[in-house]
């Protein structure tokens, strides 16, 4: 299913920002887990009959989700998936095996059903939101200048803001943009160095000669900008893209209405990046689903100290790693709320 519409009654409750400004202001202020649900669900898994914690990271899961839904049993009948897709002018660099033109194509895939996020979707029973933004207008190449000024970026984040449906379980962020890679990693050699070879993989496909333009382009890129990148939001206007910008702004919306997320694969974790980069501890509520091909990846979920969940050998994008995680994750609550306690099942404790 493909749903654009918003509830209008809903809309009301949506922040949005007027400038960067306030977007930050509002980092400072994230709410907090409720611990008193997350423990209601420790106390469960402790009584069902298992030994105890041998559900390993499934139990995990359900307390996660108590947690930051703040309520106790936790809920998986309404998740959503957003798909957020861009443009990227630094495609024209020759860092992708794919034209532009194959973003708009796939977002005609998404709205028919034919993607993979759609099956999964499905299986998963989730409401799809598939948001094309301006991909006839592709974000500036970082080469030249910044990527996006502060309205654009503005603009972005208020749409991903906008996505994430009032009352939700679980959000799955996804994006398709041709170039969001080279975009991603630039992000992370920004914000965390090392060398930009490092940072950068196959993508969609291209071979090792084009690896190695991807990190000469990053190199050039970060270099330009350095001295206008102050946090993380900054390393997102001036390299991202708008379906990055907007994962990120679905991430905070989230937050902001207690609603856990399963990150995806490498460019949704950067744009997660770059909100831990403004505000520490602004992914307490994400989960990630699965540690991507991309190598970057894996040292970016090292420096965020976030163990993934599934390693799938995936490397497409869109939001599958988190769904895929998502379904593991109402399978999770399954056990939970079905299996017997020990008392039930007059079954031995030792
Ligand atoms: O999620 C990932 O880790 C991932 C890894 C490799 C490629 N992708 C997808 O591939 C596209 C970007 O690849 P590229 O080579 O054009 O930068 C974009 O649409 C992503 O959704 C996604
Ligand atoms: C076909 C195709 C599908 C995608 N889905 C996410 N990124 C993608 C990139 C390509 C090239």
């Amino acid at each position: 299913m493909t749903d654009m519409t918003d509830l209008p009654a809903a809309q009301a409750e949506r922040p949005r920002f007027d400038s960067m400004t306030a977007l930050r202001g509002s980092l400072r202020h994230l709410p907090e887990g409720d611990e008193d649900t997350g423990r209601a669900a420790a106390a469960r898994e402790a009584m069902l009959t298992k030994p105890p914690g041998s559900l390993g990271r499934l139990e995990e899961i359900v307390a996660w989700l108590a947690r930051w839904q703040g309520i106790y049993p936790p809920r998986m009948d309404r998740p959503q998936v957003c798909v957020f897709a861009g443009n990227h002018g630094i495609a024209q660099a020759g860092v992708s095996a794919y034209p532009p033109v194959v973003t708009e194509q796939m977002v005609r895939n998404f709205e028919r059903g034919g993607a993979a996020i759609n099956q999964l979707s499905v299986a998963l029973g989730a409401r799809l939101a598939v948001v094309p933004i301006e991909l006839s207008r592709p974000v500036a190449n970082f080469l030249d200048g910044p990527a996006m000024d502060e309205g654009e970026f503005v603009d972005a984040f208020n749409i991903g803001m906008a996505a994430v449906r009032p009352g939700s379980s679980l959000l799955c962020p996804g994006e398709m943009g041709i170039g969001n890679t080279t975009a991603a990693a630039a992000i992370c050699h920004a914000l965390l160095g090392g060398s930009p070879i490092e940072w950068c993989g196959r993508g969609s496909g291209i071979e090792t000669e084009g690896v190695a333009r991807k990190a000469e382009v990053i190199r050039l890129g970060v270099t330009r900008h350095r001295a206008d990148i102050g946090d993380g939001l900054d390393a997102l206007r001036i390299l991202g893209g708008r379906e990055i910008v907007a994962m990120a702004g679905s991430i905070l919306a989230a937050r902001l209405q207690r609603i856990p997320v399963m990150l995806d694969g490498f460019i949704c974790t950067a744009a997660a990046l770059a909100l831990h980069a403004s505000a520490p501890g602004a992914l307490a509520h994400c989960m990630v689903g699965h540690v991507s091909m991309e190598p970057g990846h894996q040292r970016l979920l090292a420096h965020l100290e976030k163990r993934p969940l599934l390693s799938l050998d995936l490397r497409l994008g869109e939001g599958t790693g988190g769904v895929i995680a998502a379904i593991l994750a109402r399978t999770a609550l399954q056990c939970h709320l079905g299996m017997a306690t020990f008392e039930e099942a007059g079954v031995s404790t030792s």
